[in-house]
């Protein structure tokens, strides 16, 4: 199913005693880049997994509008990137992306061409353990193009990523979203994604 929107109103997200934000309203829309920006600590995670589904707003609701006005089910239809790359080092890195392949969906590119285009071709048969940082973050980029999915939250994907890779990461997100993808991103870098909105979580020095 295309997805048309994703869509939080009246959100809340409560951390310990800590209110990070509440009444917040978002959408994200097919072919237009969200970026989420601010402070350490404003809520911009915490924002992207209760978006993606992985945990409850305090208060306010998620949708994920489909484009014939159904909604749409957060676990079938979005590729959530977060900080920490779900790399498992005993297994080779074809075998980690064949993985997750399995687990999103066999519908993108097959686990060697996704290597390749994330710079990891020819390392496929190592252990994921010997990995440098980048090189497991591109491991993480891979699963975006192994499993087509039409939405894409993404916490600070370049990370670790030298200028060649960053550039090469934008251009796969400018592509996401030129198929009328979705693709929201906290990020502290600039990402080159083309036109973007916005969205801004806490003030100067929070
Ligand atoms: N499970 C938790 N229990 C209590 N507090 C938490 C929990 N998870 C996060 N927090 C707090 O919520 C706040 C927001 O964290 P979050 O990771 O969403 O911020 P962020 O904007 O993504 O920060 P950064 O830019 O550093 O990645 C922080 O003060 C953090 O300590």
């Amino acid at each position: 199913m295309a997805v048309a929107a994703l869509v939080g109103e009246k959100l809340a997200c409560r951390r310990g005693f800590k209110l990070l934000f509440e009444q917040l309203d978002v959408t994200a829309r097919a072919g237009r880049a969200l970026l989420v920006v601010g402070p350490n600590g404003a809520g911009k995670s915490s924002l992207l997994r209760i978006l993606s589904g992985l945990l409850g707003a305090t208060e306010g609701q998620v949708r994920l509008d489909g484009d014939g006005g159904a909604e749409a089910s957060a676990g079938e239809h979005i590729h959530y990137l977060g900080h920490e790359d779900a790399v498992k080092g005993a297994l080779t890195v074809s075998a980690n992306l064949a993985f997750w392949r399995t687990v999103l969906g066999p519908t993108g590119l097959g686990v060697e061409e996704a290597l390749e285009e994330v710079g990891l071709g020819g390392l496929g048969r190592l252990r994921a353990q010997v990995l440098s940082a980048g090189q497991k973050r591109r491991l993480a980029i891979a699963r975006l193009l192994a499993s087509r999915r039409p939405v894409w939250v993404l916490d600070e994907p370049t990370t670790a990523l030298d200028a060649r890779a960053q550039a090469r990461f934008a251009a796969f997100g400018r592509a996401h979203l030129a198929q009328g993808g979705i693709l929201i991103a906290a990020t502290h870098a600039p990402l080159d994604l083309g036109e973007t909105d916005e969205l801004r979580l806490g003030g100067a020095g929070a």
